[in-house]
């Protein structure tokens, strides 16, 4: 397999001898082959996502090192004071190795906060909502760190004033909508204090300014900052900013991969795979989206591994598929209406192009 990386002397542009990112005429950045390339070439293995969430409904089946998941069974290796399971002695050796102290009295932390408040909502999309604009995520996000300011002070200093204990009053007592939104947000920050390296290249991907869906959403994520700001261990305030934050929301929006149960084969088959969390994978987020991929991709455990699906000529662009589970069987319309709403994006790949 080629090796692929980021390469630090070029403002960590992702380099492999097989293939190059470079501008598309149509969907910003895109993989291109260097020269040709034979069905079956194993192109990128990524390994460690920057952040990563399992969704709370299976919070229990699925193993949080190695994303095993079986049909819905519970895992009996339980951490209840954390919110996490593992499948295996192994798994919970691994997680515990790499985890520091003060990062497991932060899961603690936030568990204890999310059981004593969690209010589960089933979310609902309304189409019509309307998509904060770029002054209105400013506003919510400057009026959210003056909060952020009473709230670092009272944890601070000695003499916190009534209004700064009021506001850390106030982010311990919040209701969490989305208990996921802040694991996956104290993930990322964990990366970001771990690995100086990856939280780079996740800021070199693709960003969106406005990635909240609906005012609510945005709600959502300052509520997150000021009550992860109020529990976590003093030593990760540093962490918990809302620069990081941001940047985080504005990468994720348009890179995340779907973290889907794969069937007995190891795959992710072409129907009835269960979407349980997603993450996201700095390495793995060049590649554009066709509705005929010419790359195709597998995770195992944490790694997601890509190779060539054809033979594929020298300066041909790389693709995979955005699409799992039974999306991949819908029709063109569909497709293309699902690839708009949940991706943002009206599909220009060839195929589409064609149809057109
Ligand atoms: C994971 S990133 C892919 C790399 C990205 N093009 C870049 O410049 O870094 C996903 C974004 O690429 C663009 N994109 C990917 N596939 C596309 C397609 N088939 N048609 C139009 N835009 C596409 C969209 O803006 C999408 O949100």
């Amino acid at each position: 397999m080629s090796t692929a990386f980021f390469d630090a002397t070029n403002n960590a542009q992702l380099r492999s001898c097989l293939f190059e990112v470079r501008e598309t005429k149509s969907s910003g950045r895109g993989v291109f082959a260097l020269q040709d390339i034979p069905k079956g070439t194993a192109l990128i293995e990524a390994s460690e996502p920057v952040a990563w969430v399992i969704y709370d409904e299976y919070a229990k089946e699925v193993c949080a090192q190695c994303y095993a998941y079986d049909r819905g069974r519970t895992w009996k290796m339980r951490d209840n004071a954390k919110g996490i399971v593992f499948c295996s002695h192994d798994c919970q050796v691994a997680w515990l190795t790499k985890s520091p102290e003060d990062e497991c009295i932060a899961r603690e932390e936030i568990q204890k906060l999310l059981k004593k408040k969690h209010k589960s909502t089933d979310q609902i999309i309304d189409k019509n909502a309307h998509r904060p604009s770029v002054e209105e995520i400013e506003q919510y996000w400057e009026l959210a760190e003056r909060t952020a300011q009473d709230i670092r002070a009272c944890r601070l200093s000695l003499g916190a004033t009534k209004k700064q204990r009021k506001a850390m009053q106030n982010a311990q007592d919040a209701v969490i909508e989305e208990p996921y939104l802040m694991w996956y947000i104290f993930e990322g920050l964990v990366r970001a204090r771990s690995d100086v390296e990856g939280w780079r290249s996740l800021e070199q991907l693709a960003v969106n300014t406005q990635p909240y869906k609906e005012l609510s959403d945005l709600a959502r994520s300052t509520q997150v900052y000021l009550s992860l700001l109020a529990v976590v261990p003093k030593t990760f305030l540093p962490y918990v900013t809302q620069v990081l934050i941001r940047s985080l929301e504005g990468h994720s929006s348009v890179n995340v991969f779907g973290l889907r149960s794969l069937d007995e084969r190891g795959e992710i088959g072409d129907a009835g795979s269960e979407c349980f969390g997603y993450g996201l994978w700095p390495v793995a987020s060049y590649w554009n989206h066709s509705c005929a991929p010419n790359v195709q991709k597998k995770r195992t455990g944490r790694m997601w591994r890509f190779w060539a699906n054809n033979d594929i000529a020298k300066g041909q662009e790389l693709c995979i598929s955005y699409l799992g589970g039974d999306e991949r069987s819908m029709e063109v319309v569909d497709r293309k209406a699902q690839l708009k709403d949940v991706w943002g994006f009206d599909c220009a790949c060839s195929k589409c192009l064609d149809n057109n």
